[in-house]
């Protein structure tokens, strides 16, 4: 686990924009494919501002969600939504490089829905996500992986429902930590001070909470953070 202080969230972006750049190169020159799992929330802005800058070939990759809500893909709460008004019209992505959330069916067969399009893009049932970009909330949840949730004991299936997110909206789909730490690289990025309680909890009080069970068993981990969210470690 490497963790690394930048001053601010501009700073973020910079260092994010370059870890990016130089793991979906190392991807795409090493397997030919650069596989991405992408967060809502706070990691929205900080890609949506760095990515367009990113020098790589944008045909090699395939997008996925480290989570997603399930509404409608025109609701501000769709994650893909977001990326789709915000990211796609700036780079040379297009909607079909993603893998996005089936429409008008329930949490359940959403997520069984993903996980037969995460095969198909694998051309496999081993996942193995070049890099997943992780969201902490203040309370310690990532994904949609939230504090004492019994989702965290899963360890069958790949893509899971969640319908009692305590973090509205309710009804999500999370990878679970059988992908989430089988990923060659995670990178979590946090700034702010309404971070810097959980985050001293995290990495220096290791306590067990859902981010600080991201520990893929062979690849590497990061903690982006800024002055403000680092102020306690
Ligand atoms: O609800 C969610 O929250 C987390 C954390 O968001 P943040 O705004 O506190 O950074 C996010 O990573 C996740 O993808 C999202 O669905």
């Amino acid at each position: 686990m490497t963790t690394i202080k930048v001053k601010n969230e501009q700073e973020i972006i910079k260092k994010l924009s370059s870890y990016v750049e130089k793991i979906s190169n190392d991807a795409i020159v090493n397997r030919g494919r650069f596989y991405i799992g992408l967060s809502g929330g706070s990691v929205i802005k900080y890609l949506c501002e760095g990515l367009p800058q990113v020098k790589t070939d944008w045909s090699k990759w395939t997008l996925a969600f480290c989570d997603e809500r399930v509404v409608p893909e025109d609701s501000d709460d769709s994650t893909f939504g977001c990326y789709e008004r915000m990211l796609i019209p700036k780079t040379k992505l297009s909607r079909n490089q993603f893998i996005i959330l089936k429409q008008g069916v329930t949490a359940e067969e959403a997520a069984k829905d993903y996980t037969e399009q995460l095969k198909e893009a694998f051309k496999s049932d081993n996942f193995k996500f070049d890099l997943l970009l992780l969201g902490m909330g203040p309370d310690g949840h990532t994904c949609s992986l939230f504090p004492g949730h019994p989702l965290l004991d899963e360890v069958d299936l790949k893509v899971a429902a969640i319908t009692d997110s305590p973090k509205p909206p309710p009804a999500r789909i999370t990878l679970t930590y059988p992908v989430i730490n089988n990923a060659r690289n995670c990178i979590f990025a946090c700034s702010g001070a309404g971070k810097a309680e959980m985050l001293k909890r995290i990495l220096k009080d290791k306590e067990d909470l859902p981010a600080a069970r991201v520990q893929p068993k062979e690849g590497s981990v990061y903690w982006l953070v800024d002055e403000s969210a680092a102020q306690n470690l």
